[in-house]
């Protein structure tokens, strides 16, 4: 297989190398620091059903070749046809772009900005198509999702790189991506106010501090996966940069709030089958454990998702509720980013810091994980059940 586009990774590497920050990414820095002219954004996402029809063929899409058990795809689509087979997620994406084109209207920049998925329609192809259609050759892509793990990010490099070969635009365009932000304030900033508001509703009820758990959840992953997350040559423990970085958000946070309620990190969401390890405690086992410790009222934190889509809506709206409520317990879910401004201008800003080559020392980051990298470490979040594939925005050693 001969992947041209940027394929630091691939064995095939030849003399083509066409991520924009070329010379950066085949020199092995971790962060770009000269300009790129970028022509366009790439808003990359994850991509959901729009109908009852689309229900199962999206999940053959997502799940192909995964080992998940047929009754798990069964659950999940009864999901999917309870909201009448339509996925939240892509009118979240919808709004997202436009919130995006309105904020660089308003900052006076002239990038559009194109939107595809990994695994719905529009696919990442197609908006390579339309890229090349209107001339397009550097494209910075934002991914909707802020953490580092084979899913969150390490996919979607390998999805930039499929959609180029299947579009043989692979010596055309060139596709850079944004740092994993999940310490940028952009995205920090709305969960901060969202666990402000949810405590402060849960005072109101009259439910003391001290009866009172904030829970921050996010995707279980396999925990083989999680080992990998972030660059091999770092050492994360047993969860990886995965849970590292989602303890250390939490810790801001928390630390960010007048009073300093109990918390603690769950996973929700898991899929595989249950011989295989995947990271703990679930959600809905922590409600019940807390209601069996006294506590009367839980702030639920969907820290690992950009916006209210279907795990959101399912597994914590739904489910967890269920769970809260046949326990007593009384249970308030932050609101997700979305499109809040400081989320949509931070978006903004990161495309902006790689666009001028913003200093290492200048880029915002709230705990000591970050800045993260702009160009991935060498064996960055790799897929150990899966194997290896190339992907783009990445350095071999
Ligand atoms: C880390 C992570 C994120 C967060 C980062 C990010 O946002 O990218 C995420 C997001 C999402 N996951 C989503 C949907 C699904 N994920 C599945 C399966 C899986 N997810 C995994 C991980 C993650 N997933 C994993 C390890 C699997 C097992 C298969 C495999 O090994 O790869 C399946 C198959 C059925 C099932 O098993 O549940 C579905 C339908 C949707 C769309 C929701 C909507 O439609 O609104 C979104 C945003
Ligand atoms: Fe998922």
């Amino acid at each position: 297989m001969t992947i041209t586009n940027g394929g630091f990774e691939s064995s095939s590497t030849s003399a083509v190398v066409r991520n924009a920050a070329s010379a950066s990414a085949a020199s092995g820095a971790e962060h770009v620091t000269e300009p790129v002219a970028y022509d366009a954004i790439l808003l990359a996402s994850f991509g959901g059903p729009e109908g009852q029809d689309d229900v199962i063929p999206f999940l053959r899409n997502v799940t192909r070749g995964r080992g998940i058990p047929e009754e798990r795809l069964e659950e999940v689509a009864h999901h999917y046809r309870a909201f009448g087979g339509v996925s939240p997620i892509n009118d979240q994406n919808r709004e997202l772009k436009a919130a995006l084109e309105a904020e660089l209207e308003r900052r006076g920049i002239d990038l559009p900005v194109l939107w595809g998925n990994r695994n719905w329609d529009p696919y990442l192809r197609d908006a390579l198509t339309e890229a090349s259609e209107r001339g397009f050759t550097k494209l910075i892509a934002i991914g909707t999702s802020a953490y580092s793990s084979y899913s969150s990010c390490r996919q979607y490099r390998e999805d930039y790189a499929i959609a180029l070969e299947e579009t043989g635009l692979g010596d055309v365009i060139a596709i850079d991506k944004v740092r994993q932000f999940f310490d940028h304030p952009g995205f920090v900033e709305p969960f901060i106010e969202g666990v402000r508001q949810g405590l402060a509703d849960v005072a109101a009820k009259g439910i003391p501090l001290e009866q009172t758990h904030v829970l921050f959840s996010t995707h279980s992953i396999p925990s083989t996966d999680a080992a990998k997350s972030g660059p091999a040559s770092r050492g994360f423990g047993e969860g990886g940069a995965y849970a590292a970085q989602h303890l250390a958000v939490a810790e801001v946070v928390i630390a960010a709030q007048d009073a300093a309620p109990a918390w603690s990190l769950v996973y929700q969401s898991r899929s595989g089958p249950p011989s295989m390890p995947w990271l703990e405690p679930d959600i809905n086992d922590s409600i019940t454990e807390l209601a069996g410790k006294g506590v009367k009222a839980v702030v639920i934190v969907p820290l690992g998702f950009v916006s209210d889509h279907m795990e959101v809506k399912w597994d914590l709206d739904t489910e967890a509720m269920e769970t809260s409520a046949e326990h007593d317990v009384f249970a308030v879910r932050v609101p997700t980013p979305g499109v809040h401004a400081a989320y949509v201008s931070g978006l903004i800003d990161l495309v902006l810091e790689r666009r001028d080559g913003v200093p290492v020392a200048e880029r915002p980051s709230l705990t000591e994980l970050g800045p993260w990298y702009d160009v991935c470490r060498p064996g960055c979040c790799e897929n150990v059940r899966l194997g290896f594939k190339p992907a783009l925005a990445g350095v071999v050693p």
